[in-house]
């Protein structure tokens, strides 16, 4: 099975790049900011921990219903470093877990491909799980422009404040094998995810009934991996090595973005 690990800084366009991955091209996804937001649920454990950390330090942590008042806790953890430091220690275990749990899933259903869209990839050292890395890019004005637009709640030192808690877009670039530049239209964004998966996912078969695309993600090879574990860590082994040597050969070529 082919991890395909989807990344970029914030407000770059992974979730833009997600839904055309999972409407136009009907492969699975997995989410990270969306399980971030389920394991905080009240009733979890990661709950719990934020609540005994974090009530004595914001107002308002807790909404009427009991959930987070997402709104203060980021507010204080993006201008507190140590403390988003705390919040990541207690979150992050629990992502990474219910992310390892649900491409097990995809795997025991015989995908041939899952995409792990992960804001925060290379700094929770997740990309190791991943045969390839796709990294969505955008220039520093359009991107503070992009999140003082979708999070209006924001002032200006808050976005940046949010930015600058992430590795450069610049680092992830360098660090991926792949990446799509998102300084343009939507439909141009479109346009070269297309060009992405047809030069880079030929091993799936696709099919064009009346401009739909439809993945065949099921293969003999993934049932037989699925039935067959070793064969499968073989698969990993093999994945490893090619990307191995594909970021040997980047590392030689990429001087030109720097
Ligand atoms: C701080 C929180 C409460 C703010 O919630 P809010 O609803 O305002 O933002 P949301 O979760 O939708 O995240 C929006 C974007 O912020 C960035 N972001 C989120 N968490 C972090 C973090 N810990 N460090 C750096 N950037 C982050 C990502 O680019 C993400 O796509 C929330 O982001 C959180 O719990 N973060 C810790 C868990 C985490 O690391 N999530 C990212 C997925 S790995
Ligand atoms: N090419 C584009 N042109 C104009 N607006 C765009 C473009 N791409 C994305 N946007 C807008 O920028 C905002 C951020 O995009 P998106 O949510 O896809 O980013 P993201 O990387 O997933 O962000 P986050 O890390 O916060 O989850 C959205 O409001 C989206 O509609």
């Amino acid at each position: 099975m082919l991890i395909l690990g989807l990344t970029g800084g914030i407000a770059t366009g992974k979730s833009s790049v997600s839904k055309i991955f999972e409407e136009k091209y009907k492969l699975p996804i997995i989410d990270a900011d969306k399980i971030a937001r389920e394991v905080v649920e009240p009733g979890n454990k990661a709950y719990d921990q934020i609540i005994k950390h974090f009530n004595p330090l914001i107002d308002n942590l807790v909404n009427d219903d009991k959930s987070l008042n997402r709104g203060a806790l980021g507010s204080y953890v993006f201008s507190h470093r140590d403390e988003l430091k705390v919040l990541n220690s207690i979150s992050h275990p629990a992502i990474r877990r219910r992310i390892l749990y649900l491409i097990w899933k995809e795997y025991i259903n015989g995908s041939s491909v899952v995409i792990l869209d992960i804001p925060l990839l290379f700094e929770s050292g997740m990309d190791w799980l991943c045969s390839r890395v796709l990294t969505i890019s955008c220039n520093s004005q359009n991107q503070l422009e992009r999140l003082l637009k979708r999070n209006k709640e924001l002032t200006e030192d808050e976005a940046i404040n949010r930015i600058n808690s992430q590795m450069k877009i610049i680092d992830k670039v360098k660090k991926s094998d792949y990446f799509i530049d998102n300084d343009s239209s939507f439909e141009e964004l479109e346009n070269n995810v297309e060009k992405f998966v047809k030069l880079n996912l030929p091993a799936i078969k696709v099919t064009n009934n009346n401009n739909n695309y439809s993945y065949m993600i099921n293969s003999w090879w993934n049932y037989f991996q699925a039935i067959f574990p070793p064969f499968a860590i073989l698969g990993i082994f093999n994945a490893t090595i090619r990307k191995s040597i594909l970021k040997l050969k980047l590392r030689l070529t990429k001087t030109s973005l720097e």
